[in-house]
């Protein structure tokens, strides 16, 4: 039996839908200003296997950020912990996702965490592939796992458009080229990166993917695995401590449960145990967390008493 039924989390999600006037939706990324900020939609996947959702649940948008947690699992699984730990650190950086400045101050210059833009890009720079493309089926294949859906692929507009104006982001995978954190062509490294955030999917099929990582790695239909347990708990603990940018303490605080957020406005939430919660709604706060979101993850967080602290 799952947590959460259907009529609460459509309590919560009409409780809190409000909120999204408070937000503003990601501008700097032209195809995603296009997004109605009035958009909501949640669902809850628990281990056996029932899909609770409310809202536009069909509605499907990018996953952005939240394919930084999915890289670093296939990083982890392709390269293991040493190799990986050589090109990004494990430490919070309290900056804003995008910010390039603890790139050039922090010793040995390598970016802080998987989690903001620099670490992700020095990730996906690993994943396997003698091409672009190979390296994006690398990824696409493990998200359809994830989400036990080969339908999954990514929005050629979102891509495209991210592709066509990500200038903070190539500044800085060549700060990292020159010095020698990632190798290669850095517009093909843009190319996976911008591919990668774009992957499309809904709230249920997100959910999924949350839901995995709450089951250690294992499918929660199957219970086969996917990814290794300790690939979860990697990815899990960097969730909590850089998961929500450089809000993640007062998240741990409020919440206390490991997520991530993307600027599309979708958020996974992992509760330990029962299973997977993902929202979306596109209004962001000045973090860039989809402001419904994060007063739905705090209303269910209390109510359900969800903290692991
Ligand atoms: N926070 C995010 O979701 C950022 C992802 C976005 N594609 C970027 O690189 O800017």
């Amino acid at each position: 039996m799952s947590i959460i039924s259907e009529k609460e989390l459509n309590y919560w999600l009409e409780h809190v839908r409000v909120y999204a006037n408070n937000g503003k939706v990601a501008d700097y990324i032209p195809a995603l200003a296009n997004q109605q900020p009035e958009i909501s939609a949640a669902a809850f996947y628990s281990f056996d296997s029932e899909c609770n959702s409310a809202g536009q649940v069909e509605y499907t948008f990018t996953i952005q950020s939240i394919s930084k947690v999915l890289t670093l699992a296939l990083a982890l699984i392709q390269h293991g912990e040493s190799a990986v730990f050589s090109r990004v650190g494990k430490e919070p950086s309290s900056d804003p996702f995008y910010s390039i400045r603890k790139l050039e101050l922090e010793e040995p210059g390598i970016p802080l965490n998987p989690m903001i833009n620099a670490g992700a890009l020095a990730v996906t720079n690993m994943i396997r592939g003698r091409t672009s493309d190979e390296m994006v089926n690398e990824m696409l294949e493990l998200v359809r796992r994830l989400c036990d859906d080969q339908s999954i692929t990514y929005d050629e507009d979102v891509a495209k458009s991210e592709f066509e104006t990500a200038f903070l982001n190539r500044s800085l995978a060549y700060f990292m080229k020159q010095n020698g954190i990632i190798t290669g062509s850095v517009e093909e490294l843009l190319d996976v990166y911008t591919k990668q955030c774009a992957i499309q999917m809904n709230v249920k099929q997100l959910a999924r993917i949350a839901a995995v990582f709450a089951n250690d790695g294992r499918d929660p239909n199957t219970n086969n695995p996917i990814i290794p347990a300790t690939v979860a708990r990697v990815c899990k603990t960097f969730m909590v401590t850089c998961g929500m940018y450089d809000f993640s303490g007062t998240f741990a605080i409020n919440v206390g449960i490991p997520a991530k957020s993307g600027v599309s406005g979708a958020i996974i939430g992992i509760v330990k145990n029962e299973g997977g919660l993902a929202i979306f709604g596109p209004a962001l706060d000045d973090q860039g967390n989809s402001v419904v979101g994060i007063h739905l993850l705090e209303k269910l967080a209390q109510e359900k008493q969800w903290s692991i602290f």
